[in-house]
């Protein structure tokens, strides 16, 4: 099914609603595009890898955030299957990171970083200040990349995640 869909897509730079592609996101085999509705099934599988099982997103949470009414851009990357995503909404002058993840086979290869300079494009673009995102306190790498980007701590959110009760670091990252 995604090969058929796939043959139909054409080859990069492209452009899909709003966003348009660098020419080739990391090398030439993978693809930027939006995410739509049809891809909920593969991001939860992206997500399973990535959390061993344990989802921290439903279905029904990827869904509110692609048909939110506010400004939005959700990504991912694909060869055969979808390998990364990474979306965030815009609230009045700030685009809130709300969800990156990269299959455990593809981390390391920047794939990250385009996600996040591409979502930083389409802020800048909407005039937004800032970026901000939350992130586990026990999530050591995805801070290193963060702060590697320019992503300073804010705050801690204290027991922010619903499960485990963990706390969120707060970052931001200044824009203007
Ligand atoms: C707002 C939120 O969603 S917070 C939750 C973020 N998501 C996750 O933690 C899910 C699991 N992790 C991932 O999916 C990915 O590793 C991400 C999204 C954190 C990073 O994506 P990647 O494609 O792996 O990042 P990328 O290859 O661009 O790496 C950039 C930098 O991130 C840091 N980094 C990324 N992965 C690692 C790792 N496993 N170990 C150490 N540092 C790492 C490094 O600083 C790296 O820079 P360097 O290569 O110069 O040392």
């Amino acid at each position: 099914m995604l090969k058929k869909f796939k043959a139909l897509l054409p080859k990069p730079p492209f452009k899909s609603a709003g966003y348009t592609s660098r020419p080739y996101p990391v090398n030439t085999k993978w693809l930027v595009r939006e995410v739509t509705n049809e891809d909920i099934k593969a991001l939860l599988a992206v997500e399973r890898e990535v959390y061993h099982g344990k989802l921290p997103w439903t279905k029904s949470a990827f869904l509110s955030e692609l048909i939110s009414p506010l400004p939005h851009l959700y990504l991912c990357v694909e060869n055969e299957d979808i390998l990364a995503f990474g979306g965030c909404r815009i609230i009045g002058n700030d685009a809130h990171i709300t969800n990156i993840a990269v299959h455990p086979k593809f981390q390391g290869a920047g794939i990250g970083t385009f996600l996040l300079e591409e979502l930083e494009t389409f802020a800048r673009q909407h005039g937004c200040l800032t970026m901000s995102l939350e992130v586990r306190l026990s999530n050591r790498d995805a801070q290193r990349l963060y702060r590697k980007l320019g992503y300073v701590s804010r705050a801690i959110k204290p027991a922010y995640y619903d499960q485990t009760n963990e706390d969120a670091l707060d970052m931001v990252k200044y824009i203007e």
